[in-house]
């Protein structure tokens, strides 16, 4: 491993500093998240992976400012966040219960920017901009229930940059979704990152997504949770589902990342360190260990 030779150069607009949440509980206190710090830079799309029930969801509702944690603190732009913040919006994975039902898709992504005060015109300029910026700028008087699922997961992401958010958090959106509408969205998330320059905390299950959308990939260890490693995704900046999927550094990135989460799984029960600085991030080497992972045939893309 070597260290990457950007890091610290630029201020963070997102900061998760030693957060940790204990849940309490009738039989006593369940200790979700251990302690859990890394930053996000302006414009980063950086990706959030780790096992089943290592506290994705937990950390994704303390940095919204839905929950507190028992310690440690989030800070957006300079300024602790204590209840949620008006530069963050949220993308969640049922995309069927976000969207109102009985609002066309302009009303539905309309409804923030009116909720925030924002004048019709400058309204009618940001809704026109988000339905074409995610390709639905012809059905801008339909309904979601006549819209297909990865149609109505548009609408959730137009609605989210229409708002205009400093960070836009994802939580496992297109995990509902069949493969090929699900590639579609991965290029539609880096096409509308790329365009809107908007910073991107994305969490998903799913390994190779992480390291086909990322610019790094936050790995989490098991409950209670540490960051077990932070990994520069070294591709090229401009990625196509086929092109990049086949690069041998994907293949190594992705293999690296699941070598990562089955030691996660491994140490599963034993306590996880609490690791009192930010771990160092990582661009990982090739290794025989790494290359040893596909011989054994460990080819899942699922990190759960
Ligand atoms: N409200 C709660 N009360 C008590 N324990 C909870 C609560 N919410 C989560 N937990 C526990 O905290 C730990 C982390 O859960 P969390 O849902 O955040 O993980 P996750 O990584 O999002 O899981 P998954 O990948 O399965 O969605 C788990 O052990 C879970 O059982």
């Amino acid at each position: 491993m070597q260290s990457n030779p950007t890091e610290g150069s630029v201020q963070p607009l997102l900061s998760v500093r030693g957060v940790q949440k204990i849940y309490k509980v009738d039989a006593g206190e369940i200790e979700a998240v251990r302690n859990l710090t890394f930053d996000l830079r302006p414009g980063e799309l950086v990706c959030l992976v780790g096992p089943s029930g290592s506290g994705k969801t937990t950390l994704l509702k303390i940095i919204a400012g839905l929950m507190a944690p028992t310690s440690g603190e989030v800070v957006l732009a300079g300024k602790k966040v204590t209840e949620p913040p008006k530069d963050m919006a949220v993308v969640f994975q049922e995309y069927g219960r976000s969207l109102f039902p009985w609002m066309t898709v302009r009303g539905n992504v309309e409804l923030p920017l009116k909720n925030a005060g924002i004048a019709k015109a400058e309204r009618n300029q940001l809704v026109d901009d988000a339905l074409e910026a995610v390709g639905l700028a012809h059905v801008p008087t339909s309904y979601p229930w006549q819209l297909s699922g990865g149609m109505q997961q548009r609408v959730a992401i137009a609605r989210a940059v229409a708002y205009q958010p400093k960070v836009l958090l994802m939580d496992e959106p297109f995990a509902a979704v069949d493969a090929q509408t699900r590639a579609d969205l991965e290029d539609l998330v880096r096409s509308v990152w790329e365009k809107l320059g908007v910073t991107i905390l994305f969490v998903t299950h799913d390994i190779d997504e992480s390291v086909y959308l990322g610019e790094r990939v936050v790995v989490l260890s098991s409950s209670p949770t540490v960051v077990q490693e932070d990994i520069v995704i070294d591709l090229p900046e401009k990625r196509d589902q086929l092109t990049t999927r086949s690069l041998p550094r994907f293949v190594e990135l992705r293999n690296h990342v699941y070598e990562q989460i089955q030691i996660a799984k491994q140490n599963k029960g034993q306590a996880a360190p609490a690791a009192s600085a930010a771990p160092r991030t990582t661009v990982p080497h090739v290794s025989a260990a790494t290359h040893g992972v596909l011989a054994d045939g460990g080819g899942s893309g699922d990190g759960s």
